[in-house]
């Protein structure tokens, strides 16, 4: 996959998806095989266009959704999924005050557009004013082949990434999962804590998350991949009330892992969420469940790793 930037040209004929594409979910999925499917009928290749950053963020901050995805993991799953080109736009005030049909007139100066895909609710231009009907009518002049896509469903609701991010928010991740099409998955660094873990029995590799949506406070089982091996492991995000921590915590404790992992970046698929942080009145209380925790029965665990290639 060939990332297209700002100032750069893409003279290829391509079949061209335009949106967010936050998640890369099943509804995503499914219309980057149908503009794939349709590159091939037309000679093209396949391409997606997204704005950077989320168009809300400029327009009404206050209003933006916390992302599923950081830019570079959605540019990682976009090229598993198989895409030619990745044309990245830098959205800001000015471009957000075109009409619609200068938008199209805009976009097709910079891309050689065969086809274009768009979901059914798409809108662009200013105020929002164009849809699928503004774009099948300008779809002739610019001579190109247009085509809109229905929401994917998943049990009588439309797959969305803000169902997703719904799902997420309330521990519900195997759900979220099953909307994504594959592990739900966080990224970040390790850094240090307060050294508190080892002397409980209980290490926990404390992450700085690089994604901005993090799940519901509590316990879950998980998979952390750190130095390209996976292991069980069980996971805490919260605020650790027993020790009175500042800020969000995103700590992981791997099973049959000994080792100084500071550093290191580590992916974590989260599973099953096992129960809601609490407020012990003392260390040992803590320690007691959290030794608890990692003798539950996690079925979440028996499954193999999710060796799904994602970042
Ligand atoms: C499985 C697990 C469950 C946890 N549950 C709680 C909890 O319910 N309440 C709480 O205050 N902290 C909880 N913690 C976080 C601990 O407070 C934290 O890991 C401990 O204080 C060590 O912190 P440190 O990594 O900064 O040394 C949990 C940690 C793990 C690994
Ligand atoms: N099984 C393990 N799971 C998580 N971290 C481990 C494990 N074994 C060793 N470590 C190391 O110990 C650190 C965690 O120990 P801990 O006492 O909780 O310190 P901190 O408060 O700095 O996180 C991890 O960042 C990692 O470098």
């Amino acid at each position: 996959m060939k990332r297209i930037s700002d100032n750069q040209k893409l003279a290829e004929p391509v079949v061209l998806m335009i949106g967010n594409f936050d998640g890369v979910h099943r509804g995503h999925q499914a219309m980057i095989q149908r503009a794939r499917q349709k590159a091939c009928e037309l000679g093209a290749a396949s391409a997606i266009l997204s704005f950077q950053p989320h168009p809300l963020k400029v327009l009404a901050p206050d209003k933006a959704p916390k992302l599923l995805q950081t830019p570079l993991q959605k540019e990682a799953l976009l090229k598993h999924y198989g895409l030619d080109y990745y044309v990245v736009k830098t959205f800001d005030r000015d471009f957000a005050k075109l009409s619609p049909r200068a938008f199209v007139a805009n976009l097709c100066e910079h891309i050689h557009i065969r086809g274009l895909i768009v979901g059914f609710n798409f809108h662009f231009g200013f105020k929002r004013e164009g849809d699928i009907h503004t774009l099948a009518r300008l779809a002739p002049e610019f001579g190109f082949a247009f085509e809109h896509i229905e929401a994917q469903r998943c049990e009588a609701a439309p797959i969305s990434s803000s169902r997703i991010r719904a799902c997420i928010a309330d521990g519900r991740i195997e759900e979220a999962s099953a909307l994504l099409g594959r592990p739900y998955f966080l990224q970040g660094q390790v850094v240090k804590g307060r050294r508190l873990g080892r002397t409980i029995d209980a290490p926990t590799a404390n992450l700085v998350v690089y994604n901005e949506l993090l799940p519901r406070f509590g316990v879950y089982a998980s998979w952390a991949r750190v130095r390209h091996a996976w292991y069980r492991a069980i996971t805490n995000v919260g605020t650790n009330p027993t020790v009175g921590a500042t800020g969000t915590r995103v700590e992981t404790h791997l099973f049959d892992f000994s080792g100084d992992i500071y550093g290191e970046e580590l992916v974590l698929c989260l599973g099953r969420f096992m129960r809601d942080e609490r407020r012990f009145d003392n260390m040992k209380m803590l320690s007691e469940q959290i030794h608890k925790d990692f003798r539950t029965r996690l079925t979440y665990l028996d499954q193999e790793p999710p060796v799904f290639a994602i970042v």
